[in-house]
């Protein structure tokens, strides 16, 4: 690896850094970091990481061999278009963003490029995050090894279609959000049941790690695991029947459409937002 750049040196950038400098896959000082124009940020990683932070394009530019895009997809093609007269085919282009099309990336740059779309999710700052990566086909061999080595630095990686990945998105991408919002249930319930909110959340946690650790090892499918949880006229029973009452699978499921459907909608968004820019 000659350079690595972040264009983008946000939260996701960070942490997919940090794992990547943590499991010594390159050299912090082969790793160049750029934002829009906080400085005092990339200060900040460069104490922290010892990383580089540069706004000179010449410089970020200079023996590349491949840039992640990481802003926020609304800023995309304005950062693409900012970059584009360094971007060629070989440098290899990977992004992070959500439902930003590969086909809108190179449409921003104006060329055809080596493009790996990813989505990860914020538990690459523990490095467990679950990164799903798209290819297009001027992608090489290596580029793609290099692309899954980066990101196994931060996790579990799968290769999918392009097009799956706004339903990865809604599920994984999004996925620790949804949790999160299941813990804060937890908290909620706690003193209405006697408990202490700081108890009720570590005891949660821990049957959180119990039960995913369970369900990765397990040849059982999660209904067999729900039935040997659930004792008949049992407590358990008791709160299934209020979460069935509740069609809280109805309303999970739809919430995976919902943030799948507004993926696939961004994406289409960005893209026309491209074909107007372009009308003479
Ligand atoms: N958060 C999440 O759970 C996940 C996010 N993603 C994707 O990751 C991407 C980044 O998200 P996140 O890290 O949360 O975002 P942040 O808001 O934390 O960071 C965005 C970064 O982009 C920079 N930026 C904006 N415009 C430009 C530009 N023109 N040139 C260079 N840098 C620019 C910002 O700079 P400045 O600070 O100077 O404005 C900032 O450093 C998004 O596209 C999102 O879809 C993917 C998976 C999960
Ligand atoms: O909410 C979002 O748009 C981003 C993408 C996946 C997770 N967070």
């Amino acid at each position: 690896m000659k350079k690595l750049v972040f264009i983008g040196a946000g939260s996701m950038a960070e942490a997919i850094m940090a794992g990547i400098i943590e499991n010594k896959l390159i050299n912090r000082e082969q790793i160049w970091m750029t934002n829009r124009n906080n400085q005092q940020k990339l200060d900040h990683l460069k104490k922290t990481y010892g990383v580089n932070g540069s706004y000179n394009y010449e410089e970020l530019f200079t023996d590349v061999e491949a840039v992640i895009l990481a802003m926020k997809p609304k800023d995309a093609v304005a950062a693409i278009g900012e970059i584009k007269s360094f971007l060629n085919k070989e440098i290899l282009v990977i992004s992070v963003l959500a439902g930003v099309s590969i086909e809108t990336i190179e449409a921003a740059a104006g060329k055809q490029l080596a493009v790996i779309r990813t989505m990860p999710n914020t538990s690459a700052a523990i490095n467990q995050s679950a990164t799903a990566i798209a290819v297009n086909d001027r992608v090489t061999r290596s580029q793609k090894q290099l692309a899954k080595d980066l990101f196994e630095t931060v996790g579990f990686t799968a290769f999918v279609n392009e097009e799956q990945l706004d339903a990865v998105t809604g599920i994984s991408g999004s996925g620790p959000a949804y949790i999160y919002y299941l813990v804060e249930a937890v908290e909620k319930s706690a003193a209405e049941i006697g408990l202490e909110p700081k108890l009720a959340k570590d005891l949660f946690i821990q049957t959180l790690l119990g039960a995913a650790s369970m369900l990765a090892s397990s040849e059982k499918s999660p209904e067999q695991l729900r039935m040997e949880v659930t004792s008949p006229g049992g407590t358990t029973e008791a709160g299934i029947s209020m979460l069935q009452k509740h069609e809280v699978q109805k309303a999970f499921i739809s919430c995976i459409k919902a943030a799948t459907a507004h993926s696939e909608q961004m994406g289409k968004a960005l893209s026309l937002e491209l074909t107007v820019t372009k009308q003479p």
